[in-house]
């Protein structure tokens, strides 16, 4: 199946008299890794409980898995999975009969159980109770739990944050092995190189509005910098504008054999950021 399996068009919505999420539109078509980035504040979370629907919109339409979201049906919510800070996992129960347990909730077998605490090097820690498990290890195994059912549909919320490198790593790699099966994954993150090295498109919501939508690679290279750095060997170093009278001089200082080397930096993802929105992380 193809087309969009998420979207939302001009969705808006308010605390109170505060404007929260500001006429929001995007769509994600099946199979795609999306992010959605943003510091915080920006409405990250309120985003995935209004696509979860933990809260209701003022304003506009959301469609998920092709049904408008007010007709989304308790099938529906069985394909989709979800990992956010409120993801409960029992404290008194170990790593694994926290998954035994989401997999009889969800009405699928515990097949796959060893298989998840495998992926997310649990399985030394499977009897360990949650409640003397670190911070790494619960977001791990609530990661997993949101897996159990081999959901269409993944919303990750800040997968990684409070994780070690190697943690992280780890869930970066099981991100690509989802995306590998067609599993679409809408993820928030405020980690710029976390979006680049996992999805596919991102959106940039800054202060309750996307600012910026596409393909990571796209966003940098329109944002790349009009500049590249020279250096000569007795003139110092010095930026130059990549336009016609930047080349004229490129090509003054080789024939006059000043020119040591030309530098052009490519930009990350950070730094669209802080060109599209003018804020810092
Ligand atoms: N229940 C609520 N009542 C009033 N304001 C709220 C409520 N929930 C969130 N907000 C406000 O909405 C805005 C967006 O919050 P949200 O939690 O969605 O941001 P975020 O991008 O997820 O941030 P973070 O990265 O810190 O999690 C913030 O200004 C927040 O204070």
């Amino acid at each position: 199946m193809t087309g969009a399996i998420l979207s939302m068009d001009a969705v808006s919505l308010s605390f109170k008299d505060k404007r929260v999420l500001d006429n929001l539109t995007f769509s994600i078509p099946r199979g795609q890794t999306f992010g959605f980035l943003g510091p915080s504040g920006a409405g990250k979370t309120t985003t995935i409980k209004l696509l979860t629907r933990q809260l209701a919109k003022d304003a506009g339409r959301i469609s998920l898995l092709g049904r408008p979201i007010e007709r989304a049906s308790a099938a529906d919510y069985e394909r989709i999975g979800i990992l956010s800070d409120t993801s409960a996992l029992y404290d008194r129960m170990s790593i694994a009969d926290n998954l035994r347990f989401y997999a009889r909730l969800r009405g699928v077998s515990h097949g796959r159980v060893p298989y998840l605490l495998e992926r997310m090097g649990l399985t030394d820690s499977a009897k360990t109770l949650i409640k003397n498990c670190s911070k790494g290890m619960r977001q791990r195994a609530a990661l997993a739990a949101s897996l159990v059912h081999q959901p269409e549909l993944l919303f990750l919320d800040e997968p990684t944050s409070g994780l070690d490198p190697a943690a992280r790593a780890e869930v970066h790699k099981m991100l690509g092995e989802l995306r590998d099966r067609g599993t679409t994954v809408f993820l928030t993150t405020h980690d710029m190189a976390e979006a680049e090295a996992v999805c596919d498109r991102v959106a940039i919501l800054n202060d309750g509005a996307i600012v910026a939508c596409d393909d990571p690679e796209e966003l940098k290279l329109r944002y790349a910098r009009n500049r590249v750095v020279i250096r000569t060997r007795t003139r110092g170093t010095f930026e130059v504008a990549k336009d016609a009278a930047g080349a004229d001089l490129i090509d003054d200082l080789m024939r006059a054999g000043e020119l040591v080397s030309i530098h052009s930096d490519e930009p990350n993802l950070e730094e669209v950021f802080l060109e599209v929105t003018g804020r810092e992380f």
